[in-house]
């Protein structure tokens, strides 16, 4: 049997904002500071009462006659890449557990968390993703990545731990929020990405047209996101829509995602069946696992990445 090998890539090794954050600095130091981002904040204001879709699991699944529920879904994700999901059917309490323990391993000392971070050879654990080179800018926020299945791509170190599976975004409050970036503006490179928000704090924003909509997290929801992987697949009827986390000067932001992608040893390419003389492919085809490899060994970059493979 071939090897499997995990595909998730380095990132250069860069210190905890966790416990910069911790040092009460009255200014945030260099490496840090990305105005650009501030800039496009203007966009924000002038459309307030925009807002992603909301989509009800259990409408979906009902089979009433005239559900239209279906169109909605399939709306959302043509037209902004992203919605709310409720009605999910998962346990408020096992949510709410989730949310405990991941607060809870986030503060962990850093004497054992040091075990869980990441290592020149690989990016999985805390510390931050994407990171390119030595003078690239760095996101406001610590994350904690990991791999979950296939089984057998999970980093023995990392699993047995954990509380449950996925990448932690953990934003720290700054002194000087309008100058960082908690997230730089991305599309995500996976199929499908399902983001729970744990703490009260907003800081998600979502690209529509030429403006950043701010994300009001439902009670008891998901936030799901179409990725670069179903933008490819579906020959660009839905789309991988640009988005990116801020920060505040007041207080720390939890975000949880799970990213889910195809079988790592398939070709990625538009589905055959949508392409026809007038629907021509848009997306070259490339193996998963190099899709995967290329992907990290980029910084963030909207969606630039993307970008590359179109046709
Ligand atoms: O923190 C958030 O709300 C966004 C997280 C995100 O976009 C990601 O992890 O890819
Ligand atoms: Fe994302």
């Amino acid at each position: 049997m071939e090897e499997t090998k995990n595909t998730s890539g380095t990132s250069l090794l860069v210190p905890s904002v966790q416990e910069l954050a911790k040092q009460n600095l009255s200014t945030v130091p260099q490496r840090y500071i990305q105005p650009q981002h501030q800039e496009q904040m203007v966009l924000i204001s002038q459309q307030p009462n925009l807002e992603i879709p909301v989509i009800d699991m259990q409408r979906l699944l009902s089979q009433e006659s005239g559900n239209s529920e279906l169109d909605k879904l399939h709306l959302a994700c043509q037209e902004w890449g992203f919605f709310q999901l409720i009605n999910h059917g998962v346990s408020p309490s096992l949510v709410e557990k989730v949310k405990l323990e991941i607060k809870e391993f986030f503060n962990l000392p850093m004497s054992e968390k040091k075990r869980f971070w990441q290592s020149p050879e690989h990016m999985e654990g805390f510390g931050q993703a994407f990171v390119a080179s030595e003078d690239q800018k760095l996101d406001w926020a610590d994350i904690f990545f990991v791999t979950v299945l296939p089984k057998q791509l999970r980093m023995a170190h990392l699993i047995p731990h954990l509380p449950l599976s996925f990448r932690i975004n953990y934003y720290p409050p700054c002194p000087q929020p309008e100058k960082v970036i908690g997230l730089t503006p991305h599309s995500d490179g996976v199929g499908l990405t399902i983001l729970l928000q744990v703490s009260e704090e907003e800081g998600l924003q979502v690209r529509k047209d030429d403006m950043w909509i701010l994300v009001k997290p439902l009670p008891n929801s998901f936030i799901v996101n179409i990725g670069n992987m179903l933008e490819i697949i579906s020959n660009g009827t839905y789309r991988s829509v640009e988005h990116r986390a801020i920060v505040n000067s007041e207080r720390e932001r939890i975000s949880i995602a799970t990213f889910h992608t195809s079988k790592h040893d398939g070709v990625l390419g538009p589905a055959p069946s949508l392409i026809t003389e007038e629907t021509p492919p848009q997306f070259q085809r490339i193996e998963l696992k190099k899709f995967l490899t290329n992907l990290f060994a980029r910084k963030l970059d909207g969606k630039s990445y993307l970008d590359t493979l179109r046709l």
